[in-house]
């Protein structure tokens, strides 16, 4: 033990130096002895007030709390002063030494909840810097591990452990030999679960605390196997674990982690601050909002949403990597006018680092992201989380709106949702008692991208191709998540996504039988998932043999999480409709419409009832009908369920009759309808020269006669349809070929990937080796020769990044993926080959 038992110290003041060449060495002895004295003394009357402690009718100040004075000092240090709820409640109870299972909404502080009992209880049991490990905090992401080793830096910089991080990236043998001098550890359970298996001589043993963070996050991400083998290893019988104080702290609760609770906690105390009449399930500075957007529309809503808010600082969440990929390629490409980010778990983790780093200090910027960032993660002042593809499930909304007013700090959510999806996620928020309100987005607000889509995707074929990834990737969520009652693929558009998304047509898509084990979303994820590919959407399919190849790289996609998906699981991307060697692969196809006489009225232009003019005419009716024919410059009004016009008040307002016969038309808007500021638009001469009747208009011929304009303006138009349908067909039939060589050579990319893909396995062959991906930081490193608790020794932090991706201990096939060459090699490579290089 590096603490020793001093004597108490005769008097106040004695053992002062008396200069030098006078015998230092006893002086110096004897003022350490009055030190150990003192520490003894406030260990022992922290002890007392701990067990003698009752909350106080209001507790509103740390001080409050029966806490040493050098953590204190150290929340003083970062201005934390007054507890939360979550922490005024639980840091007691864990003072105590119980284990315990916290749960509190999120942005209330959890972090600090068990990092100040974890200090205090090292603190209490006189740990020193030689002691080795006493305390691990367990992480699911490398991110937030990084902002609680960052927090406990801070809050801890007046005591004397020594903090690791152990998050992947550097070699293991790099680790091991610092890990023996570490306190406090900070990790990922993959690499946690290494260092417990293989390095020889890490103790497990004499770890006092066990804390899970996150520890949903932990279980949908599929880490029970490994945490099962964790606790395992810290806890090997009964008596350990009554031994070890385990802290569990999560957001949101589920059926698992009672499971965890019971396999990890022992005698567990439960602290919910979660319950009506306390906190609320969401924070109470958090206005939530929903909108209803069609599939094909959301890249114009969203566009519409930044250009409007080009002063925020906002995340969007996204399905998939690649969906994030592709909105941040094509809308950087339109300069929005704000700084535009990107997250997602196939990023190099320095790059990942640099990011997090770059958002958190922005004041106006927009993170696109996947769900790697929706939990745990403190993005300093987020004004507006945007969910544009709708969450796996309520937590999941939950822990994604929650980047935004954290603690006490404002924001807003506004959660994007198809038609098909409303009713059942209006029905899931009911259950927990989120009041979400719907806002309805003016036409006028939207974007309209899908022409400057087509453009990117034929100039860059780069863009198309990570386009239809990206569309794979968002069909494929939808597939497999577990929701039925909000997620339904049937009645995705999925050609009309595809135009909107530039596509030359939806690609084809594999898609695991609904009947089979699949890898489901919103519910945690499947360790066996070994189980049989590839069985086409609805009806099976004989595969050819390049594919049945191709799906074993499928397969091992699917066993992976989202946030890691590898690109190999697009490949087939590739494949436009109508393909040769692949066409037994469905497409996607959207449910047959029913087409009424109207809309047959409409797709028919040129003709004497419904020009093109009359359709703008009534679609711009519709949208200021939609939008409560409200003028002002908000892209949102609170949608009033009374504009929600249904059949009868279509007949009433004789749109029905309007259609069949415009001569018995009746004025859409009546005076009723409108607004007083419109009505005295109307009233003055600029009002006046809007709304009057279109110009009849005629033109001069040769014989200087003058006719009607409508003649020629028919054949003008019929004109114009010709030129433009012709260039379509030309831009089409273009298209369609370049499209043919793209699959080509795509399927090449592929077969290339995999020839080195075995030739690395090869290579690699012997499992885990010490040049897998590894990293530690270190911020502590309190050296013998200093006196322990006294003063702050400082952290010498060194740099944290790494190389390659945390193995995936219970994924298996993910080993392969370590050693598989970097993304951006990859896309070097398919660029190489998409230019014919
Ligand atoms: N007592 C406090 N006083 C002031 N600020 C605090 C206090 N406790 C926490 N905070 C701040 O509140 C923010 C949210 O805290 P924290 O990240 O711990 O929340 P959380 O409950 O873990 O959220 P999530 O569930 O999203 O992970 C942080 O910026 C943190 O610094």
């Amino acid at each position: 033990m590096a603490f020793q038992e001093g004597q108490p110290s005769s008097s106040k003041g004695a053992g002062r130096p008396k200069g030098k060449g006078k015998g230092p060495q006893k002086p110096l002895v004897k003022k350490n002895d009055a030190k150990r004295s003192r520490n003894n003394q406030e260990l022992a009357d922290l002890q007392k007030r701990i067990k003698e402690y009752e909350p106080p009718a209001e507790l509103t100040l740390f001080s409050q709390l029966p806490l040493s004075s050098r953590t204190l000092r150290g929340l003083k240090h970062s201005h934390f002063l007054n507890p939360t709820a979550i922490q005024a409640q639980s840091i007691p109870e864990s003072l105590r030494g119980r284990d315990l299972l916290g749960s509190a909404r999120t942005g209330s502080g959890k972090t600090l909840a068990f990092l100040i009992p974890l200090l205090e209880r090292l603190y209490l049991q006189r740990w020193g810097p030689m002691d080795g490990l006493g305390a691990v905090v367990i992480s699911p992401t490398r991110e937030l591990a990084v902002q609680t080793f960052n927090a406990l830096r801070d809050i801890g910089r007046f005591h004397t452990f020594s903090a690791g991080l152990v998050i992947g990236g550097k070699p293991l043998k790099e680790e091991r030999d610092r890990l023996s001098r570490m306190n406090i550890l900070i990790a990922t359970p993959g690499r946690l679960l290494q260092h417990l298996d293989s390095t020889v001589g890490f103790e497990s043993a004499g770890v006092k605390l066990l804390v899970l963070d996150e520890a949903d996050r932990l279980l949908d991400m599929g880490f029970l196997p490994a945490l099962r083998a964790i606790i395992q290893h810290f806890s090997p019988s009964e008596t350990a674990r009554a031994d070890r104080q385990t802290l569990l702290f999560s957001a949101t609760q589920s059926k698992d982690l009672a499971a965890l609770a019971k396999l990890s906690l022992h005698d567990p105390l439960y602290i919910n601050t979660n319950k009506p009449g306390e906190e609320g399930v969401m924070p109470a500075n958090l206005e939530q909002y929903y909108s209803v957007v069609p599939l094909e529309r959301k890249l114009d809503a969203l566009w519409g949403f930044i250009k409007s808010h080009l002063k925020m600082k906002g995340v969007v969440f996204v399905t998939s990597g690649k969906q994030v990929r592709f909105i941040f390629e094509t809308f950087r490409r339109l300069h929005p006018g704000l700084p535009l980010m990107h997250l997602h778990g196939k990023q190099k983790q320095p790059t990942r680092m640099a990011i997090f780093e770059k958002f958190s200090s922005s004041n106006s910027a927009l993170l696109i992201c996947t769900d790697i960032a929706a939990r745990g993660l403190d993005f300093p002042a987020v004004d507006w989380v945007v969910q544009l593809d709708c969450p796996d499930d309520v937590d999941s909304y939950i822990h994604r709106v929650g980047r935004t007013a954290r603690y006490q700090s404002e924001g807003k959510g506004l959660c994007f949702l198809l038609p098909s999806e409303e009713e059942g996620m209006k029905a899931r928020w009911a259950e927990k008692g989120i009041d979400v309100k719907m806002i309805k987005i003016k036409e006028s607000k939207m974007g309209k991208l899908d022409q400057q889509m087509q453009s990117f995707c034929f100039k860059e074929p780069e863009i198309k191709y990570l386009g239809q990834r990206a569309f794979i990737s968002y069909m494929r969520s939808v597939h497999i998540q577990k929701d039925k009652s909000i997620f339904k693929l049937s009645e995705l558009p999925a050609e009309k996504y595809a135009a909107s998304m530039g596509l030359p047509g939806a690609p084809q898509i594999k898609l695991l039988d609904q009947g089979k084990k699949v890898k489901e979303r919103g519910g945690p994820k499947k360790d066996d998932d070994e189980e049989g590919p590839t069985v086409v959407h609805q009806k099976l399919a004989p595969l050819s043999d390049e594919e049945d190849e191709d799906d074993d790289d499928e397969d091992d996609d699917d066993e992976e999480s989202e946030d890691e998906e590898s690109d190999e699981d697009d490949d087939e991307a590739a494949s436009g409709s109508g393909s040769d060697s692949e066409s037994e692969d469905l497409p996607v196809r959207s449910a047959p419409q029913v087409r009424t006489k109207y809309d047959r009225m409409f797709e028919r232009k040129n003709q004497d009832i419904l020009t093109d003019h009359y359709s703008k005419v009534v679609a711009h009716d519709d949208d200021l009908l939609a939008a409560g024919a409200d003028d002002d410059d908000d892209v949102f009004t609170l949608a009033r369920r009374d504009h929600d016009i249904d059949d009868d008040e279509a007949a009433d307002l004789g749109i029905s009759e309007a259609l069949a016969d415009p001569s018995k038309a009746k004025p859409l808007i009546t005076s009723d309808d409108l607004s007083k500021r419109k009505l005295k638009a109307a009233a003055t001469r600029t009002g006046q020269l809007k709304n009057r009747p279109a110009p009849t208009k005629v033109v001069f011929g040769e014989d200087g006669e003058a006719r009607d304009i409508y003649e020629k303006g028919i054949e003008a138009e019929q004109a114009a349809a010709a030129t433009r349908d012709g260039y379509l067909a030309e831009e089409r039939e273009r298209m369609a070929a370049a499209d043919i060589v793209d699959r080509e050579v795509a399927r090449e990319k592929r077969r290339e990937k995999k020839r080195k893909r075995k030739e690395r396995e090869r290579e690699l062959e012997g499992a885990y080796s010490d040049d897998e991906g590894g990293a530690v930081a270190f911020i502590g490193g309190a050296s013998g020769d200093e006196e322990p608790y006294e003063g702050y020794t400082g952290y010498t932090g060194e740099g944290i990044g790494s190389e390659s991706p945390e193995p995936e201990p219970t994924r298996p096939a993910k080993k392969k993926r370590d050693a598989a060459p970097a993304l951006e090699d990859e896309e070097e490579l398919a660029l190489r080959l998409l230019r014919g290089e």
